[in-house]
């Protein structure tokens, strides 16, 4: 469990994060989402400890990341999974290589046993005949599936994704959010997500928090979004007409 409280970030005297208080829970997929500038991405880099806040605390399964001595930082640090936008795999490592760079990178485990690590967790994702393949001759969809499977390999307690979505086809936005969705139940995760995609909001809003100019405005489930008379998460929201036509079909359905 993430437990955010009163958390305030500026840079040069713009104060971006304004007292944000809200949790974020294992085995559940939450998503950030908010207005370009409403802070979403500096809200999840003070969640990965690459924003230190001005005030307000952050703590990990009830320890304070202010707390950490170098080595409780360490080993916090490993037990964080990221999936970046775009995926950021090593262009010149193949599939195998990108996945064991973590266990690489942090244990000390013989090299049998970190391969059996990385096929577990590419067969997890789909990819098991891909080891000696590069990026480059996957399709986006692959890259990040093996972006996933590479913040999993170290089995981290909490996964944090940027915009999971940018540049997939629906189809295939909608099985790497289940894909997202299935491992964090599987493995108790806490996950949170950064996005745009109002899709990803109605598939696995197990929980949604809405910052608008730094600010938590409205936090929910999909369930409670459809329903809410929130003036700011309705504009947002539906602002599109598809969605607005999604919301009226289930206003109707739970009459
Ligand atoms: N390192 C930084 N230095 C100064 N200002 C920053 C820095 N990082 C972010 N900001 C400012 O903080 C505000 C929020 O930015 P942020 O990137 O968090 O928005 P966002 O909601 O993620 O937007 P988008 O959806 O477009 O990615 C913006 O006004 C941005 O200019």
């Amino acid at each position: 469990m993430i437990e955010v409280k009163n958390l305030h970030k500026g840079f040069n005297d713009v104060q971006v994060l304004k007292g944000i208080t809200t949790t974020f829970e294992p085995g559940k997929t939450s998503l950030i989402i908010g207005q370009s500038g409403s802070g979403k991405t500096v809200f999840l880099k003070s969640l990965i400890g690459l924003h230190t806040p001005e005030e307000g605390t952050i703590s990990y399964d009830g320890k304070l990341n202010i707390d950490f001595t170098l080595e409780q930082k360490r080993e916090w640090r490993q037990e964080i999974g990221m999936v970046f936008q775009g995926s950021a795999l090593f262009d010149s490592q193949t599939v195998q290589e990108n996945v064991m760079f973590p266990l690489k990178m942090f244990t000390k485990q013989p090299e049998d046993e970190m391969l059996d690590r990385v096929n577990f967790v590419l067969q997890r994702v789909d990819l098991e005949n891909s080891n000696f393949k590069l990026p480059a001759e996957l399709s986006g969809g692959m890259q990040k599936r093996v972006a996933i499977a590479r913040a999993i390999v170290m089995n981290p307690k909490y996964l944090f994704c940027d915009e999971p979505n940018s540049g997939l086809d629906p189809n295939t936005a909608i099985l790497i959010d289940n894909l997202v969705q299935e491992i964090t139940h599987e493995y108790q995760i806490t996950t949170v997500i950064n996005t745009h995609d109002m899709n990803s909001v109605m598939e696995i809003g197990e929980k949604i928090v809405f910052l608008k100019d730094g600010v938590k405005a409205w936090e929910g489930t999909k369930d409670d979004i459809f329903k809410t008379d929130n003036e700011s998460v309705v504009k947002f929201v539906y602002s599109s007409k598809l969605f607005k036509k999604v919301r009226e079909a289930y206003l109707n359905e739970t009459k």
